[in-house]
């Protein structure tokens, strides 16, 4: 990871997953960037950021700002209205990196005219600097451009490459909305605590820090996950009778990859 600070960029959408990245980057310092939203409470968080610009629309980015790198950070829906205002930036040799969920590489091309493009997919802990991004190139980027988008990403956390774009729909589902499912985690909980008596703001606390802390063991053990887990199931103990209710054959088992396989299909209609 790169500790040189990062080029100018120009951000395409500074909503959730947009903030986040640009939270990370200026965590590890960015040169400059300018933000086209044009919803502008988005952008409160970084007001007064003096390396920030922010303006609502592609046509009043600054004539001299020359971003080395665009960053496509729209909802996928809002793409083909968007990004055809960006073409004069691929006309001048900037690399795109894209991280909306779906756009595929050779629809990227066309709306943006032939422009290299980085097909990547973070995540929302970006934000504290640790994302984990999974990126795919477009043919027409250089190992420049790669070099590049790799520091911008890895900015924000992990990077990994991939040669088939095709993977990166089951990794939207897993890593990019894996988020989701563990804050899922966290509020039911929490719901749960309070069902069985426990005070509200403990209940909260409780289901916070363990989500939290079996993240940060997680990440700092060298065991598998299921070893973790084991760890805390004493045999015939009280870990393992919820085991047995979530990992019956009709619960965990079958419902994560079944949820899995709803994301991955809703990204690749996502395509469009
Ligand atoms: N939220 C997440 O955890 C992740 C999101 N993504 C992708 O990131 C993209 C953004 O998602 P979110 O941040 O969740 O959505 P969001 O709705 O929070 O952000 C989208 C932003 O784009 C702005 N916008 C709308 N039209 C625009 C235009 N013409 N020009 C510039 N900005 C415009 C909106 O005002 C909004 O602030 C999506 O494509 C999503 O697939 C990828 C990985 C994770
Ligand atoms: O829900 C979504 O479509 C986006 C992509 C991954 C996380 N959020």
């Amino acid at each position: 990871m790169s500790t040189a600070i990062l080029p100018p960029v120009l951000l395409v959408g500074c909503g959730k997953m947009g903030g986040a990245l640009l939270s990370g980057w200026l965590a590890r310092g960015l040169s400059s960037a300018v933000v086209v939203e044009p919803h502008h409470p988005s952008t409160k968080p970084f007001a007064g950021r003096p390396e920030i610009r922010v303006v609502p629309d592609a046509v009043t980015i600054p004539s001299g700002f020359v971003p080395e790198a665009v960053v496509l950070a729209t909802k996928p829906q809002q793409a083909e209205e968007a990004l055809p205002g960006y073409r004069p930036f691929a006309r001048g040799g900037a690399l795109f990196v894209s991280i909306m969920a779906g756009k595929t590489l050779s629809g990227l091309d066309a709306l943006l005219e032939g422009a290299a493009v980085v097909r990547a997919m973070p995540n929302t802990p970006a934000a504290i600097g640790q994302g984990f991004t999974v990126a795919c190139a477009g043919r027409r980027c250089t190992e420049a451009q790669k070099t590049l988008a790799d520091r911008l990403l890895s900015a924000t956390g992990e990077v990994s490459w991939v040669e088939a774009e095709s993977l990166i729909d089951p990794v939207t589902a897993i890593s990019g909305g894996g988020p989701a499912y563990v804050f899922l985690l966290a509020e039911m909980l929490e719901k749960a605590g309070v069902e069985q008596g426990i005070p509200p703001d403990l209940a909260r606390r409780m289901a916070r820090a363990t989500v939290a802390g079996s993240g940060a063991l997680l990440a700092r053990s060298e065991e598998d996950a299921a070893v973790l887990r084991q760890n805390v199931t004493s045999p015939k103990g009280t870990t393992e009778q919820a085991l047995n209710v979530l990992m019956a054959e009709h619960a965990w088992p079958q419902l994560i990859p079944r949820a899995i396989e709803a994301a991955t299909r809703r990204s690749r209609e996502l395509a469009g």
